[in-house]
C-alpha cells in the first residue's frame, strides 16, 4: 500500500516536470527546428547522428527555457485561470528544486550541442535561452505591449538552429525561415489575448488588447498577417522552394488573412480562439510544405 502511494507521488512529480517544459509549444519549436535541420542540405538527407542530437540538445534547451519562465512568473501564473493550475502556483514542486532542474536540463542540452552537433548551434541556443527566458520574461514582458513582437526573436529562432547544426553556418535562407515565425509570433498571440484580456489585465502584463484595446489589436492582427503572407513568398521569390510550396503557402496564408478579417470585422471569443489554433495548424503545415516542396524537387 505505502510503496503504491511512494509511487503515485513520484509519478506525480515527474508529471509536474514535465509539465514545466511546456511539451505542446515546445513540439512546434522542435519541429521547425528539424525541418531547418533538412532545409539545410542542397541534396540529400543529413546525417543521423547530427539530427538526433540537435533535437535532443534544442527540445533540452527550450525545455529548460520554459521552466525558467514558469519559475520567474509563478506569481503571475497564479493570477491569471490560463495558467494557475501550472505545478509551481499549485505549490507541487518548490522554486529550488525547478531552478536546479532547468539548469541541469538545458547544461546537458548545451553540453550535446557543443560535444555532439558543433559551437556555433550551442551559442545560438544559449542565445535562444537568454533571450526568451531574460529578455522576454523579464526585461520586456512586464513593460511594453511590443513585448511578443521583440520577444518572438527568439521564438523564431529554431529552424536557424536546425540549419546550423547541419550547416555549420546560418545562411540567407535560414533567415527567411526565422522572418516567417517572426512574422507569425504577433497574430498567434494577440489571437490568444484577444479572448484571454481579463487574465492579462488581472495580472497587470500589459499585453496589446489591454494597453491599447480590442479593436486596435484585432487591426494589428489583421496587418501582421497581411505582412506574414508576403513574407511566406520570399522562399519561392527567391527559389529557395518551388511551386509546391507556394501553393500551400497562398492556401493557407489566405485562410489566415480570412479569419483575421473576420475577427476584425465580426468579433467573439469563440472566433479568436479558433484563429489561434488555427495559427498553430498554419505553422506546422507551412514547415510541412517546405519541406516536402525541397524532397520533391530534389
Ligand atoms: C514570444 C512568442 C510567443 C508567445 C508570447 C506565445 C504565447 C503562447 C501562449 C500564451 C500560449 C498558450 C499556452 C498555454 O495555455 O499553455 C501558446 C500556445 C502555443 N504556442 Fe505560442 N507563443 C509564442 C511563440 C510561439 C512559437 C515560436 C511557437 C512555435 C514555433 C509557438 C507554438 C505554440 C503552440 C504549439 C501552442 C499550443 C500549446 C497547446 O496546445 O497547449 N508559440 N503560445
Ligand atoms: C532554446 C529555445 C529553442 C527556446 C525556445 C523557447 C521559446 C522562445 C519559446 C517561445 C514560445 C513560448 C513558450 C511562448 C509562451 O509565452 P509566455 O511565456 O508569455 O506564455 P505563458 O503565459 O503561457 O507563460
Amino acid at each position: 500500500m505505502k510503496t503504491l502511494a511512494l509511487d503515485a507521488a513520484r509519478a506525480g512529480r515527474l508529471r509536474a516536470f514535465y509539465v514545466l517544459t511546456k511539451p505542446r509549444v515546445n513540439s512546434l519549436i522542435v519541429f521547425c527546428a528539424v525541418i531547418g535541420m533538412f532545409l539545410a542540405m542542397p541534396a540529400g538527407l543529413p546525417g543521423a547522428l547530427t539530427v538526433f542530437a540537435a533535437t535532443l540538445g534544442i527540445a533540452c534547451v527550450a525545455g529548460a527555457a520554459a521552466a525558467m519562465n514558469c519559475l520567474i512568473e509563478r506569481q503571475i501564473d497564479a493570477r491569471m485561470a490560463r495558467t494557475r493550475g501550472r505545478p509551481l502556483p499549485r505549490g507541487e514542486l518548490a522554486p529550488a528544486e525547478v531552478l536546479l532542474f532547468a539548469g541541469v536540463l538545458g547544461g546537458f542540452g548545451l553540453m550535446v550541442l557543443h560535444e555532439a552537433v558543433n559551437p556555433l548551434t550551442m551559442w545560438l541556443t544559449l542565445a535562444t535561452f537568454v533571450g526568451y527566458a531574460v529578455v522576454y520574461t523579464v526585461l520586456l514582458k512586464p513593460r511594453t505591449p511590443q513585448n511578443i513582437v521583440i520577444g518572438g526573436a527568439s521564438g523564431a529562432m529554431p529552424p536557424v538552429l536546425g540549419w546550423a547544426a547541419v550547416s555549420g553556418e546560418v545562411s540567407g535562407d535560414a533567415l527567411l525561415l526565422f522572418l516567417i515565425i517572426f512574422a507569425w509570433t504577433p497574430p498567434h498571440f494577440w489571437a490568444l489575448a484577444l479572448y484571454r484580456t481579463a487574465d492579462y489585465a488581472r495580472a497587470g502584463l500589459p499585453m496589446l488588447p489591454v494597453t491599447h484595446g480590442a479593436e486596435f489589436t484585432r487591426l494589428s492582427v489583421l496587418l501582421y498577417t497581411l505582412i506574414l503572407f508576403g513574407v511566406t513568398l520570399l522562399p519561392f521569390a527567391t527559389r529557395m522552394s518551388g511551386a509546391l510550396y507556394l501553393g500551400a503557402a497562398v492556401a493557407l496564408g489566405l485562410q489566415f488573412i480570412l479569419y483575421a478579417w473576420r475577427l476584425y470585422r465580426d468579433y467573439s471569443d469563440a472566433l479568436a480562439r479558433r484563429t489561434f489554433r488555427f495559427s498553430i495548424v498554419y505553422l506546422f503545415a507551412l514547415f510541412a510544405a517546405l519541406l516536402v516542396d525541397h524532397y520533391l524537387r530534389w
